[in-house]
């Protein structure tokens, strides 16, 4: 009540930006935005990289409402608390919920710097029994029993391969599943074994329990993971390092060796490089 009240915009559609991906929101177009701080009830943000802040405004014509900034359970808030901002998009009339966030991949097409469409995630917390919908059922939001077997809308999946295909981009795009897991640390490598084997492709710390409220409450949803790392065995990573200071080193007394011919000295390290 208290936003309707402070903004002229009845947005259709909300957007949960995730780390390092505000920006979207500064697209907008005429404006209204609050800090979580001035919104009454509304959860505190304690990451760095999410501002905090509820952007409303128009984007390509239609009016959106969006999330700089997102709650993580490992913040230490209750999972009511993260997905709260949710309820209060389907309170606002919006209709599609669109989730974006930062993850890690598992697949081996999944690089730095692709784009994944998610076509269904394991909410591990929820598995485990920490899920957003505990307690008793708030039936004007939806039924005891949600089905999850269709999470992320088919539609709007081809509908986004489509543009990227339209943009030129689709060899940095493709489905994938994505898991929720309780974070703050990353995966071990057996950790990160495991979960490839289970058949997921990207890991990361939010969005299943902000789409197991969403679906409960009938929002359409989309929701897409970009890729910032790529959790590797210890093995690998030493080898490209050691690759790494080898390529230096040489680089290093390829240098002074030219140096020291260059200054008509007789000695030479030219040995130490083919050692
Ligand atoms: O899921 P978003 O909010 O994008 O953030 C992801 O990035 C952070 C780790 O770098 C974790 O919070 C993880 O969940
Ligand atoms: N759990 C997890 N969350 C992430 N967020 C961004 N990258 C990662 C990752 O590798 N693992």
């Amino acid at each position: 009540d208290w936003l309707l009240s402070q903004t002229k915009h009845r947005p259709q559609v909300a957007i949960i930006c995730g780390s390092g991906l505000g920006m979207l929101a500064d697209a907008l177009k005429c404006q209204d935005a609050f800090h979580y701080t001035d919104i009454p009830g509304f959860p505190q943000s304690t990451v760095q990289g999410h501002a905090g802040r509820l952007v409303f405004g128009e984007l390509k014509g239609k009016t959106c409402v969006c999330m700089q900034g997102r709650f993580h359970m490992y913040e230490g808030h209750s999972l009511c608390k993260t997905t709260f901002p949710v309820r209060v998009f389907k309170l606002l009339g919006v209709e599609t919920l669109i989730v974006t966030n930062a993850a890690g991949s598992l697949a081996d097409g999944l690089k730095p710097g692709d784009i994944m469409i998610i076509k269904d995630h394991v909410n591990f917390p929820g598995l485990g029994g920490f899920n957003p919908l505990n307690g008793p059922n708030d039936d004007k939001f939806g039924p005891r029993f949600p089905a999850m077997s269709a999470c992320y809308n088919p539609g709007l999946r081809c509908l986004a391969m489509d543009i990227a295909k339209q943009q030129g981009v689709a060899e940095l795009v493709q489905e994938g599943v994505y898991a929720a897991v309780g974070g703050p640390n990353f995966e071990t490598i057996a950790e990160a074994k495991l979960m490839h084997r289970l058949g997921v492709d990207a890991v990361g710390m939010s969005t299943a329990p902000e789409v197991v409220v969403a679906v409960h409450c009938g929002l359409r949803v989309f929701g897409i993971s970009l890729i910032t790392n790529k959790p590797r065995p210890f093995l690998s990573v030493f080898l490209d390092f050691y690759r790494a200071l080898s390529r230096e080193v040489v680089t290093m007394v390829t240098d002074i060796n030219a140096s020291i011919q260059g200054s008509g000295c007789s000695c030479s390290v030219s040995s130490l490089t083919s050692s």
